[in-house]
């Protein structure tokens, strides 16, 4: 076999096993849902920010289709950004948290909104938040499309708009990955749980 038709054969298999797998996976809210829930969000959002004219950052890369939903429904004067910071790397537990990029807009006197895939332990929106008032931030607000419900969250950090529940599974999809894959994904779902 030639070295092109190996790597297009193993991109298959590894693409049918990742097929499998989702096959498996619960679906925990389904795509029409998140459809209202971003609805809901971009509204609960405008009426706080429409005057602000607020710094919009996505936390990438999980926040980037959080952030198209929301921003396609945001119809007022805003400017957009992102930051990239990480913890997780393909695992499923997360560890410390890695900046890859810095915002790029000046922060100083603006209202920022930060917007993410999930507020999991926190720590991540936490630190970012906190880095935008370092930043001279004058307001940082957070939405997340989904919250898991648990007991081990940071102290003293809450986001400001929340999309939904979920419970302590790990999920994929609207932006939420299991290896790199499923993000896209539309519609909340959750790995198999183990017996
Ligand atoms: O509340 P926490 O426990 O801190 O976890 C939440 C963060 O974890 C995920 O990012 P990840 O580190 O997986 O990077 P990614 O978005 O590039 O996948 C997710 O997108 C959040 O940013
Ligand atoms: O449940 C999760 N899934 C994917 N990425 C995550 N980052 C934090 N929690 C999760």
């Amino acid at each position: 076999m030639t070295q092109e038709l190996s790597l297009v054969s193993a991109a298959r298999t590894r693409a049918a096993e990742l097929n499998e797998l989702f096959a498996t996976c619960d679906c925990l809210v389904d795509a029409e849902t998140m459809q209202a829930v971003y609805a809901r969000l971009a509204d609960q959002i405008t009426h706080v920010l429409h005057d602000r004219l607020p710094v919009v950052l996505a936390v990438m890369n999980g926040g980037l289709i959080p952030a198209g939903a929301l921003l396609s429904r945001l119809n007022f004067p805003l400017e957009i950004g992102y930051v990239h910071a990480t913890r997780y790397r393909g695992e499923t537990q997360g560890g410390a948290l890695q900046w890859l990029a810095l915002p790029q807009i000046p922060l100083a006197e603006r209202e920022v909104l930060i917007i993410d895939d999930v507020f999991d332990e926190g720590v991540t929106l936490k630190s970012i938040a906190a880095s935008c008032c370092d930043a001279g931030a004058t307001r940082v607000w957070v939405a997340v499309a989904t919250n898991k419900v648990h007991d081990h969250k940071v102290s003293d950090f809450l986001p400001d708009f929340v999309g939904i529940d979920v419970p302590d599974r790990f999920i994929l999809g609207e932006g939420l990955d299991y290896n790199g894959f499923f993000r896209n994904v539309q519609g909340i779902y959750a790995l198999p749980q183990e017996n």
